[in-house]
């Protein structure tokens, strides 16, 4: 099972020896690639301690920046803690969009079951 950090581990990871950033829930050890960030090693040190997505997002990384994420996987964002404003949007997130729609649909499901005997 993947191990789970919550931001606030993540952020102790925060020095050029030692990197650790947060892109759509997952955590990424990125200490080796700091050197090669074609953006810079300065925008990942600032990365780190909070949830990046909406940074990476925004730079439109292409595809292979995506497939690279794979190498520096260590573990899942665990969100359990995090205030929902800060949770980013389902949209922004397939998997979690599919369980947030999911959810919703069981809702609604319940609340019509009066008319089903
Ligand atoms: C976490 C793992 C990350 C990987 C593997 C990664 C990888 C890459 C790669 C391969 C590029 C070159 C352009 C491309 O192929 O898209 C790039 C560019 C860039 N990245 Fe990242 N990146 C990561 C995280 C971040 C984060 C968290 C930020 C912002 C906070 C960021 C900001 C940028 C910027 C600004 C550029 C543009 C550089 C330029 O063209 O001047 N990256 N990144």
């Amino acid at each position: 099972m993947a191990k789970l950090y919550t931001l606030a581990e993540v952020g102790e990871h925060n020095t050029r020896e030692d990197c650790w950033v947060t892109v759509f829930g997952k955590v990424y050890n990125v200490t080796t690639f700091l050197d090669e960030h074609p953006g810079g090693d300065e925008i990942l040190l600032a990365a780190t301690g909070k949830d990046a997505t909406d940074e990476f997002d925004d730079v439109g990384h292409s595809h292979d920046a995506w497939a690279m994420l794979e190498k520096y996987y260590v573990g899942e964002l665990n969100k359990s803690n995090i205030p929902t404003k800060n949770i980013p949007s389902p949209a922004l997130l397939p998997t979690k969009g599919v369980d947030h729609r999911g959810k919703k649909r069981i809702t609604l499901f319940t609340s019509s079951s009066s008319w089903f005997p």
